[in-house]
């Protein structure tokens, strides 16, 4: 049985695998510029972020109705329930959907067919988080949230992706103000290519709770000291890392090091279908390439559960903590 775990960075459009994406091109009479699976595959050498979003919104194209989101929901559901994920809070990006003609209620309702029954289905609970495109506008992510407005009771918080790089966290300081006031979770992706600075802004401006990523909070340690003393998670996703090449080889992964600074890190895919694996696998990964100890793993799938959106449901957080407290390693 796998370490009981909690995924808390993960874009359920990173999910598509090439055998899902070519069985919905045919449902959906959508002709993919790739002969088979296996050429598909092939693109997937990643120079940085931008090179994968190119390919990620590309095959996006693929995803048109209430029943392919659900597809997608729960083929990723599976796996991750095999890779011993309790408790997983997703990722979409309707403004990608939306831009193709396929609305908001399409997205969120086909990802609720399967997030609904997931309990029951694979053991897994779930939360959904409704992110912004940070290099659209500021008015495109506001027209966005408008358009979650009938849906807010399926969507517990909102958080900021795509690419970094020239979109710093103010661009949405009032999108952020508007989901506070909602009552509406906020995360962001911040530190992953840019600089420390979106880190401290995403807090201060956005006030988010996690950081997604932040893996750049090292480069200035007055925030990493900050990160510790307020116990702020982050969101890390390591193989990610690798083929985005944020770091050069999963050997040279800061994790460690993260973690002895006191850093409340967790583990996670983000873009599993094209990163090379999924909740687990990254944990197997860190595991041998960094040689984490049992309870620095131990220690990482605690911290995935105390950093989950699950103050609704504090009986089914001391569960999943007793569960994680109780494994047993082989
Ligand atoms: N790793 C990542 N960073 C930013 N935006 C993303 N969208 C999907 N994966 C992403
Ligand atoms: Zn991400």
């Amino acid at each position: 049985m796998p370490l009981p775990k909690a995924e808390l960075h993960l874009h359920i459009e990173g999910t598509l695998e090439p055998e899902l994406a070519f069985e919905l091109a045919a449902r959906n009479g959508v002709t993919l510029p790739y002969a088979d699976t296996e050429e598909l595959r092939e693109a997937y050498r990643f120079e940085d972020l931008q090179s994968f979003l190119n390919l990620y919104y590309e095959l996006m194209a693929v995803l048109r109705t209430e029943r392919d989101f659900e597809d997608l929901a729960d083929a990723y559901l599976a796996r991750a329930a095999a890779q011993g994920v309790r408790h997983a809070e997703i990722f979409f990006d309707p403004q990608a959907h939306i831009v193709r003609g396929v609305a908001m209620g399409t997205v969120v309702e086909g990802l609720w067919r399967a997030l609904d029954r997931s309990q029951e289905t694979h053991g897994i609970s779930t939360r959904l988080i409704m992110c912004f495109l940070r290099d659209e506008s500021a008015e495109s992510a506001m027209e966005t949230l408008d358009a979650a407005g009938p849906y807010l009771d399926r969507i517990t918080g909102v958080g900021l992706d795509s690419a970094e790089v020239g979109h710093p966290p103010v661009k949405f300081r009032e999108v952020y103000e508007a989901a506070a006031a909602l009552g509406l979770r906020r995360v962001a992706h911040a530190g992953e290519e840019g600089p420390p600075e979106y880190i401290t802004e995403a807090l201060d401006v956005l006030g988010v709770e996690r950081i997604d990523h932040g893996l750049r909070c090292l480069e200035d340690p007055a925030l990493v000291e900050r990160l510790v003393r307020d116990r702020v998670p982050l969101t890390l996703c390591p193989l990610s890392n690798v083929r985005l090449r944020a770091v050069d080889v999963l050997e040279q992964h800061p994790l460690p090091a993260m973690l002895d600074a006191g850093l409340l890190c967790t583990v996670n895919s983000d873009d599993p279908a094209y990163f090379g694996g999924y909740a687990g696998d990254n944990f197997d990964a860190v595991r041998q390439a960094l040689g984490l100890d049992e309870e620095q793993l131990r220690e990482l799938a605690r911290n995935s559960f105390v950093a989950s959106f699950l103050e609704h449901d504090e009986e089914r957080r001391a569960r999943y903590l007793a569960e994680v407290e109780a494994y047993e390693f082989r």
